[in-house]
C-alpha cells in the first residue's frame, strides 16, 4: 500500500493530539491528576474516539486528557520524545508535527514559552534515539480560547521562531472565524514563517477562501469543504494550494458521513495538490499506514493513486528544494 520508493510523509499531525494511553496513565499517577477511569483499558474510551463523534468540538474533547497530564515542563518533553518515537516506529520518513503551547500549557500554568522549550527539547532528544525520521515544527494558535490567548501564544512560538517553520490556526472554526486572528497572521508573515490553516472543516468555503487571501495560507488543513466551490476548486489548482486530507478524523468529527462520502477522489481528479495525514493519531488510535489502507480499501484508490497521494505529500512539504531532494534521494 506504501510505496517504498517514495519518501513516506505526514505533514498534518499533532504532538498535542498524539500522546499514549499509557503515558497519560502513568503522568496521571506522577502527579496525582485524577483520571476519569480506574485502569488503562477503562481510560482508552475517554481519550480514543469510539465510532465517531457527533462534531468537531465534541471530538476536540478528547484531546483535553492529553493536556490534563502535562503537570510540569518535564511531562512535555516527554511526550514530544514519545511523538519522534511514534513517528519513527510508524515508518514516517519526515513529519511536520504542530503542537499549541497555550493549550499544553493552561491546565497547569506553565509557561508558554517554556512549553515550546521544552517541545523543542524534547524533539531533539528523540532525533537522537530516532535519527532515521527528519522532524519539522509547526506551532499552532488555538483560536478556541479567543485572540487575546492567540496573542500570548503567538509571542511565546515567535520567541522561537528559528525552531518552527509556519503557523497554524486549529480549534473551533465555526465559534471562531479567521478574520479574527488578520492582525496575528500579519505578524507571522513578518516573521518570515510559512502559513497553514484549519479551514473548510467544520465551516465552509468561504472560510478557506479568508485564510488564503487575508491570512495567507499557502496550506489548508482540511479543506473538505472546498468541494461546495468549484471557483476555489480552480483557484486551489492554479495556486498549488496544499491540502492536508485526514480522511479517518474527518470521519471521526462527523464533517464526512462515511469514507465513501469523501471528496478526497474529487479533489485529486480536479488536479489539486492533496495528501494524506492522520491529524490526531493519538486521539483517532490510527496510523499514516492506516490512512493508505483506508483509502485503497474503502475509496478503492489504485496503486498508481496511492503513489501518487504519497508524492503529493512530498511536494507539499514546507522543505527547501535541496531538503526535498535529498528526500527523495534517501529512497532511490
Ligand atoms: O481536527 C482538528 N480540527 C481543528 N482543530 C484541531 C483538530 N485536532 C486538534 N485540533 C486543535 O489543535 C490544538 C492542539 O494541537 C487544539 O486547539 C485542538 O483543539
Ligand atoms: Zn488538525
Amino acid at each position: 500500500m506504501i510505496d517504498n520508493s517514495i519518501p513516506l510523509v505526514d505533514l498534518h499531525r499533532h504532538l498535542d493530539g498524539n500522546v499514549r494511553v499509557q503515558t497519560i496513565w502513568e503522568l496521571g499517577h506522577q502527579h496525582g491528576i485524577a483520571l476519569p477511569a480506574s485502569s488503562l483499558d477503562t481510560l482508552a474510551p475517554f481519550v480514543q474516539i469510539q465510532g465517531k463523534e457527533s462534531s468537531l468540538v465534541a471530538f476536540l474533547k478528547k484531546l483535553d486528557w492529553m493536556v490534563a497530564v502535562l503537570a510540569d515542563l518535564d511531562a512535555v518533553k516527554r511526550v514530544a520524545y514519545e511523538n519522534v518515537a511514534d513517528a519513527a516506529l510508524s515508518g514516517l520518513d519526515y513529519a511536520e508535527l504542530r503542537f499549541s503551547p497555550y493549550y499544553m500549557a493552561m491546565n497547569h500554568k506553565l509557561p508558554i514559552e517554556g512549553v515550546v522549550e521544552a517541545v523543542i527539547d524534547g524533539v531533539a532528544a528523540g532525533l537522537k534515539d530516532y535519527p532515521q525520521v527528519k522532524i519539522k515544527l509547526i506551532g499552532i494558535m488555538s483560536r478556541s480560547f479567543g485572540q487575546d490567548a492567540c496573542t500570548a501564544e503567538l509571542d511565546g512560538l515567535l520567541a522561537h521562531k528559528d525552531k518552527l517553520v509556519a503557523i497554524d490556526l486549529a480549534g473551533d472554526e465555526l465559534g471562531f472565524p479567521g478574520a479574527l486572528f488578520n492582525d496575528h497572521f500579519a505578524r507571522v508573515r513578518k516573521a518570515d514563517l510559512q502559513i497553514t490553516v484549519h479551514a473548510g472543516e467544520a465551516a465552509g468555503p468561504e472560510s478557506m477562501w479568508q485564510a488564503i487571501q487575508e491570512l495567507g495560507a499557502t496550506r489548508i488543513g482540511h479543506g473538505v469543504n472546498a468541494i461546495r466551490d468549484p471557483k476555489l476548486m480552480e483557484f486551489l489548482v492554479e495556486k498549488r494550494i496544499g491540502i492536508e486530507s485526514c480522511p479517518t478524523s474527518n470521519l471521526h468529527t462527523s464533517t464526512v458521513k462515511s469514507y465513501l462520502d469523501h471528496p478526497l477522489r474529487r479533489f485529486m481528479e480536479a488536479g489539486v495538490l492533496i495528501g494524506l495525514n492522520t491529524d490526531d493519531p493519538g486521539v483517532s488510535a490510527i496510523d499514516i499506514a492506516h490512512e493508505y489502507k483506508v483509502v485503497a480499501e474503502e475509496m478503492g484508490f489504485s496503486a498508481a493513486e496511492l503513489a501518487r497521494l504519497q508524492r503529493n505529500g512530498v511536494e507539499m512539504a514546507f522543505l527547501s528544494d535541496s531538503e526535498r531532494k535529498a528526500l527523495y534521494a534517501a529512497k532511490a
